[in-house]
């Protein structure tokens, strides 16, 4: 109810949606008027959905068969909040986590730098990084980005021998599935990436636990691609920085929609060479 009150903060995120809404909207009619002009449009996500609704339009000859600009205007908002603020999360807990445990900083760049030296990663050899995506799966798995998911229930639902009628709110609280002693053993809040080696499924007593993606049809669209950004990232840091913590730090993961450091992530970079 708090967002409807005309309270300082909520007029001031209404002008900013407001904002945004408009900058899309002048994005989009630039695009689709090159788009009807027969030039191409950048090779971007934007590019291609547009492109592709005007041609199924096109096809069906109706112009209400694709989507709309307010669905355009969705997709490009998801697609920014869901792929941006989610892997700059993970590679910032990553810094952290690996200031507090050197031994792993120092494993994981011995592993970049035998697979690349001092080349730019590709895609090959960022697959073949082992201790890396041991050390991601492991900051995933105890500072989840999204900390619980919600699902409704559309008609009466059995759960877990529980019935629910339409219209309940269920939350999924992933970051206490993460924590679970019972699921990952006595040491579930320690970081010891080690557990991942044999792969996510024998990491944990009960596979499936470990969902910072989310599980079924609306699974993350963009995890591979979210996991690749990240590799890609911590890659480049540790062939050119080692990095410890500053005194002023202070651990506090804090959720304000994704889990944050909540007094910032005050990193001392070291240039190696
Ligand atoms: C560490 C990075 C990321 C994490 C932890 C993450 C997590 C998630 C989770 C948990 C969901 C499921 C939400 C639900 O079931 O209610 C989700 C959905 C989604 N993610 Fe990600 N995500 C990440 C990166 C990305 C990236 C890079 C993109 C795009 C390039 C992306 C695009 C999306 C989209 C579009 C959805 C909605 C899918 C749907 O509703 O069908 N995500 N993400």
């Amino acid at each position: 109810m708090s967002r409807f009150f005309p309270t300082k903060a909520n007029r001031r995120m209404r002008q900013i949606a407001a904002e945004i809404e408009r900058i899309l909207k002048g994005i989009i009619a630039k695009r689709e008027n090159a788009l009807r002009a027969g030039q191409a449009t950048s090779d971007d996500l934007l590019g291609l959905l547009l492109e592709s609704n005007m041609a199924h339009t096109r096809a069906g000859g109706n112009s209400k068969a694709g989507i709309t600009t307010d669905d355009v205007i969705g997709e490009c908002k998801l697609f920014y909040f869901a792929g941006m603020e989610t892997t700059s999360v993970l590679l910032t807990w990553t810094m952290i986590v690996l200031c507090m445990h050197p031994e792993w900083q120092d494993r994981a760049r011995e592993e970049v730098l035998h697979v690349f030296g001092d080349r730019t990663p590709d895609y090959d050899g960022l697959s073949r990084l082992r201790i890396v995506t041991m050390v991601l799966y492991e900051v995933l798995r105890l500072y989840t980005p999204l900390t619980a998911l919600q699902r409704k229930t559309y008609r009466p639902t059995e759960l877990g021998g529980v019935r629910y009628p339409a219209g309940v709110v269920l939350m999924l609280p992933l970051l206490s599935v993460h924590h679970d002693k019972e699921v990952w053993g006595a040491d579930a809040h320690e970081f010891r990436p080690e557990r991942f080696s044999e792969g996510i499924s024998k990491a944990s007593v009960d596979a499936p636990a470990f969902f910072p993606f989310g599980w079924g049809p609306r699974i993350c669209v963009g995890q591979s691609f979210a996991l690749l950004e990240a590799k890609m990232g911590l890659a480049m840091i540790l062939q050119r920085f080692s990095f410890d913590l500053s005194p002023s730090y202070t651990h506090a993961p804090f959720t304000v929609g994704l889990l944050q450091p909540e007094h910032g992530a005050q990193v001392r970079l070291k240039r190696l060479h």
